[in-house]
């Protein structure tokens, strides 16, 4: 039987991040993509010029469709835009019986934000909670707790503060850090510490989207946590060596870098 996993996300016409990243990680690892749209974004390779969001009658909607008829065997969640949405998403994940992938997107590569900061509070209170794993950037670990990461050292304690609002993993991705691309994994117990050499590319878009994707992906297929991780950095990796020029700016990771023999 083929998997089946739900992405909760924005959508990004330019086709690296959000909802288009996640059905193609997902297809590249053997797993059936499905999608709940909350917002849709005018988005390129330059940034995003617009972005809409779904009434929230339309997120359950999409939601309850895929839950009830097809059924899910992880969750993952991105840009939420809206702290009405981030609390409809919290409650619908919560309630379901798969492992939820929350990705707590604040801004874009580019420094637009895709959620509103009226939200912060309600993705403490009640997302996290719902997390079987969180992954947060250090941008996004310094809004939710207000810890400022700057070396590998403090991610554990990044790592601690994320772990007190209720996720029961946290993956704390150092790709903003200089030197090699390092992750954390935790549970407050056991630690797992991802390293991959650093891919001097710039065209890194849709890496978070694209990890959290994997995750997800790797849950449905029955592996642990730290099984699904470590496979997801690895895909990752491979994408951003793989990354590719289009449009003027920073273009996107390669989701198809495995059919394409790359690295
Ligand atoms: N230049 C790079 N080379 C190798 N791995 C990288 C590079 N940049 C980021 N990564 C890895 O990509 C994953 C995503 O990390 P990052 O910190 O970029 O997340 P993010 O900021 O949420 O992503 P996004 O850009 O999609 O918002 C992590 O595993 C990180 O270590
Ligand atoms: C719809 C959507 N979701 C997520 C991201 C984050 O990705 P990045 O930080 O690579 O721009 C994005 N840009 N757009």
């Amino acid at each position: 039987m083929i998997p089946n996993v739900l992405t909760v996300a924005g959508s990004d016409s330019g086709g690296g991040a959000g909802i288009q990243a996640d059905l193609k990680t997902m297809l590249a690892l053997g797993v059936h993509g499905m999608s709940v749209v909350t917002a849709v974004t005018a988005q390129n390779s330059l940034g995003v010029q617009g972005a809409w969001e779904l009434p929230v009658e339309a997120v359950r909607a999409q939601y309850r469709s895929v839950v009830d008829d097809i059924g899910v065997q992880a969750v993952k969640t991105g840009m939420l835009a809206s702290a009405e949405l981030v609390e409809a998403v919290a409650e619908l994940i919560a309630g379901t019986d798969a492992p939820a992938v929350v990705d707590p997107v604040g801004v874009s590569k580019h420094g637009d934000a895709l959620l509103a900061a009226s939200a912060l509070d309600s993705v403490r209170s009640t997302l996290l909670p719902a997390a079987t794993v969180a992954t947060p950037n250090l941008d996004e670990v310094a809004q939710i707790t207000g810890v400022r990461v700057e070396s590998e050292r403090e991610m554990r304690r990044a790592a601690g503060a994320v772990l007190g609002y209720g996720p029961r993993w946290v993956l704390i991705k150092g790709g903003h850090l200089p030197g090699d691309a390092v992750d954390l994994l935790t549970d407050g117990s056991e630690e797992h510490w991802l390293r991959a050499p650093r891919h001097d590319n710039r065209h890194t878009h849709g890496t978070g989207c694209t990890l959290a994707s994997a995750i997800a992906s790797g849950l449905a297929k029955g592996r642990s946590v730290p099984e699904a991780v470590a496979a997801a950095k690895e895909y990752v990796t491979g994408a951003v060596a793989a990354g590719f020029a289009l449009g003027g700016g920073i273009g996107p990771v390669d989701h198809g870098w495995r059919f394409r023999g790359h690295v």
